[in-house]
């Protein structure tokens, strides 16, 4: 970075972040035509992605079953919470380069 202490106003920050190819996909298919990101953009068109596929359990809806989608692949489980983050960002750390750094 610039080594500037000051931060980036919330909405300014840099896009830093490049998914690795099959994460690109999926962020694609949600939507997406960036190559690098910022990670609230990741989250709105991995967000989308479930969504336009209907994911989520119809009758439990913070639940997502990926077991059978590209998602599952990358997530490493059959479903999650929505409520329950740590299985997504452990995904992300998997899936993402930090071009900041
Ligand atoms: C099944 O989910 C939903 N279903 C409904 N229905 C009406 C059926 N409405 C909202 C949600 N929903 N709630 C949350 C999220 C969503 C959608 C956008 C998937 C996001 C989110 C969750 C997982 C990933 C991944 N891979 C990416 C974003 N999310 C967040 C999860 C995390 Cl970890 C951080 N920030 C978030 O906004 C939530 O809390």
């Amino acid at each position: 970075g610039s080594g500037s202490s000051c931060r980036a106003l919330p909405g300014e920050e840099s896009r830093s972040l490049l998914p690795k190819a099959s994460l690109l996909q999926i962020l694609r298919d949600g939507g997406a035509q960036e190559k690098v990101f910022t990670l609230k953009e990741v989250m709105h068109y991995l967000g989308q992605y479930i969504i336009v596929k209907e994911l989520y359990d119809k009758q439990r809806q913070h639940i997502v079953h990926c077991q059978d989608d590209p998602l599952g692949e990358l997530m490493e489980v059959e479903s999650f919470s929505v409520k329950n983050p740590s299985p997504v960002y452990e995904m992300l750390k998997r899936n993402l380069f930090n071009l900041n750094v």
